[in-house]
């Protein structure tokens, strides 16, 4: 087909989808075009251009036809360029947060870090990252969504730089607060950036990618950690400091890539976003393209008169309101179903499982970022096919079911939990609190205890609950755990935070099966539909709200794991993030509209009606409408 012909399915296309929803209009147009022998109206014209039969369509096959034509049409390479280059942003958000973990078994030991500065290094780049992605809206809207990623890029940067030539934990902190810092501006501006860039129909599939490049970000952190823990010493400062390397690379490719077009007409450069179209758009014809957006935006102007902040403007204009509600219900309900106390403690869940040897854990967890980095993949593909609505909710039901395994793995686990046998005096004067747990199910919990037991057969003999060693969890603090290959060449095996039961395997599997169906909806989607259900004006700051919304919950998941399983027990926690899941499930097939293939501009009256109806059509195309 021409350029010129697509050029014309395009408008027929988009002029037929105004036309959706105008039954009645429609009828009388297709009797017209029957009259006229199909010649006249605009659905014969798409006939004449993509050479269907002009008998043989109705309007909806003919739509059909025209959109599947259309979609065939060649997209510049130069979108993709764009998007990978952007997409780095979401690979250092995911090397970030992962790579924390396995620096920490090294760091720890060399810097002699307490628990408290363990905790303060890793939860400082998600709080860095909460502020920065609120703050991240202002510079968006002043600044440009290019100039973002650049800062993000140089943060990015001196973070890396700082934490591989740190001397000391507070230069190590220090560096950590400033990656965090480029990882929220990065996490809010990179799905807007794209989605602004991206045509219609390839828009879900481009913005997926971005979390493609997050969670490819945690396996490679994972990869990256398994092969330097061989290296005893300063193995951290590589582990930390390869991030450099994309960071530059990002930078130095942002320099030569285009301002979001949308952005520029925002700010008046009219003819600046002229050439970024078509640049972008190869050499399809913007016009009806660069007309729409300029329609939307001066109509935006002429409504948001009212002035005051945009966040107030956003809380009284229902649409924005209810646009709001649904997307930071999005990255809650994400981050509320637990997939960050899955992704930071799946080492700690592998040993629940029996697997003994930290390195071989170390390993395990990469194979389990590697299977939310490969089914992310699947939510790419499918995007585009299942649309934005079936996939979160097929994504979370299977999520919430695999939280139930996760949760009973764990409560058989705990019934069928060994008991203690032997308990030997305390060297060091006064019983532990560890001494009074009568099976293994309570010492584990205590963080100051780990359970010492020797296997004769299948069964468990010899056990007993004993205080940790404050300098390594990986033994007793004394006794026959005390020394770790001195215990194992005995035969006794020291179990910190888990315990040997027939039903351990349920842990894995409730992990794998958790990752299959979390990571192709539920991971991407709070993240694609965030950056396309705000109207330009409000895009920015409505980004800005659900990213702070997404690391805050963050924080509050992965920080309170371990006290919410010393209060609930594990598989209380579990039990916890099921319901909670439960709720987002609720929520998500009462509210949330499918956007999928819909201009960015037409996005806006989905929410025109109640919140809670956008479920009440069984349509895929019209909820809320
Ligand atoms: O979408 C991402 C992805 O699912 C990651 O694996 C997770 O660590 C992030 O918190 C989330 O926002």
């Amino acid at each position: 087909m021409s350029r010129k012909a697509s050029d014309n399915v395009e408008y027929t296309l988009r002029s037929l989808s105004n036309l959706m929803g105008e039954k009645k209009r429609r009828k009388q147009q297709q009797e017209e075009a029957a009259a006229a022998a199909g010649e006249r109206s605009l659905i014969a014209s798409a006939e004449s251009c993509t050479s269907i039969n002009s008998q043989s369509t109705g309007a909806g096959d003919l739509e059909r036809a025209a959109r599947k034509q259309f979609q065939q049409d060649v997209t510049p390479a130069f979108v993709y360029v764009v998007s990978v280059f952007s997409a780095l942003g979401g690979f250092l958000f995911g090397y970030d947060t992962g790579v924390v973990s396995g620096a920490m078994l090294l760091l720890k030991r060399e810097m002699n870090l307490s628990a408290l500065w363990q905790e303060l290094l890793v939860s400082s780049t998600v709080g860095a990252a909460a502020l920065s992605a609120l703050a991240g809206g202002v510079l968006n809207g002043v600044l440009g969504r290019r100039p973002c990623i650049l800062m993000a890029s140089l943060l990015f940067t001196a973070g890396a730089v700082i934490l591989a030539a740190a001397r000391d934990k507070e230069t190590l902190l220090g560096g950590r607060v400033v990656v965090g810092l480029g990882i929220g501006i990065a996490s809010m501006t990179v799905p807007v950036y794209i989605a602004e860039a991206a045509p219609p129909h390839l828009r879900g599939r481009l913005v997926t990618i971005n979390t493609l490049f997050i969670t490819g970000g945690q396996f490679s952190a994972a990869v990256v950690d398994g092969a330097f823990s061989y290296l005893a010493r300063d193995g951290w400062r590589y582990m930390l400091g390869l991030s450099a390397v994309p960071a530059v690379l990002q930078f130095l490719g942002f320099l030569f890539l285009p301002e979001s077009p949308r952005w520029l007409i925002q700010k008046g450069q009219t003819q600046k976003a002229r050439r970024v179209l078509s640049q972008i758009r190869g050499n399809q014809t913007i016009d009806e393209e660069y007309d729409s957006i300029k329609n939307s935006i001066d109509e935006e102007e002429k409504e948001g008169a009212t002035g005051g902040p945009i966040i107030y403007r956003m809380l009284i204009y229902p649409p924005t309101r209810r646009a709001l509600i649904v997307g930071c219900g999005l990255q809650m309900f994400q981050q509320l179903a637990g997939i960050n106390t899955v992704m930071y403690y799946s080492a700690t869940i592998l040993q629940m499982s029996g697997v003994d040897d930290d390195r071989l854990a170390i390993w395990l967890a990469a194979v389990t970022a590697f299977t939310n980095f490969s089914f992310t993949l699947l939510g790419v593909w499918l995007v585009e096919k299942l649309g934005r609505r079936k996939l979160t909710l097929g994504s979370l039901t299977g999520t919430t079911v695999a939280l139930f395994v996760l949760a009973l793995g764990f409560l058989l686990s705990a019934q069928v939990s060994p008991p203690v046998t032997f308990t030997p005096g305390d060297p060091s004067g006064p019983n532990s609190t560890c001494t009074q747990y009568s099976y293994c199910n309570k010492c584990m919990l205590d963080p100051n205890c780990g359970f010492c037991y020797k296997k004769n057969g299948s069964s468990i003999v010899d056990s007993s609950c004993i205080p940790v060693n404050t300098e390594s969890t990986d033994r007793a603090a004394w006794g026959r755990c005390m020394n770790e290959t001195k215990s194992k060449a005995g035969g006794s095996i020291w179990a910190y935070n888990y315990c040997p039961t027939s039903y351990s395997w349920t842990a894995l599997l409730g992990l794998i099966l958790y990752l299959v169906f979390f990571a192709p909806g539920m991971g991407p989607m709070p993240w694609t539909v965030n950056s396309e259900i705000y109207p330009l004006w409000a895009r920015s700051t409505g980004n800005a709200c659900s990213s702070g919304v997404n690391w805050i919950c963050n924080v509050l998941i992965s920080l309170t794991f371990l006290h919410t399983a010393e209060y609930l027990t594990y598989y209380g926690a579990f039990f916890l993030y099921a319901g909670l899941a439960c709720v987002g499930l609720i929520f998500i097939y009462g509210c949330l509209p499918e956007t999928k293939g819909k201009k960015l501009e037409e996005i806006e009256s989905l929410f025109e009606s109640r919140l809670c109806t956008c479920g009440a059509s069984d349509s895929d195309e019209g909820r809320c409408r």
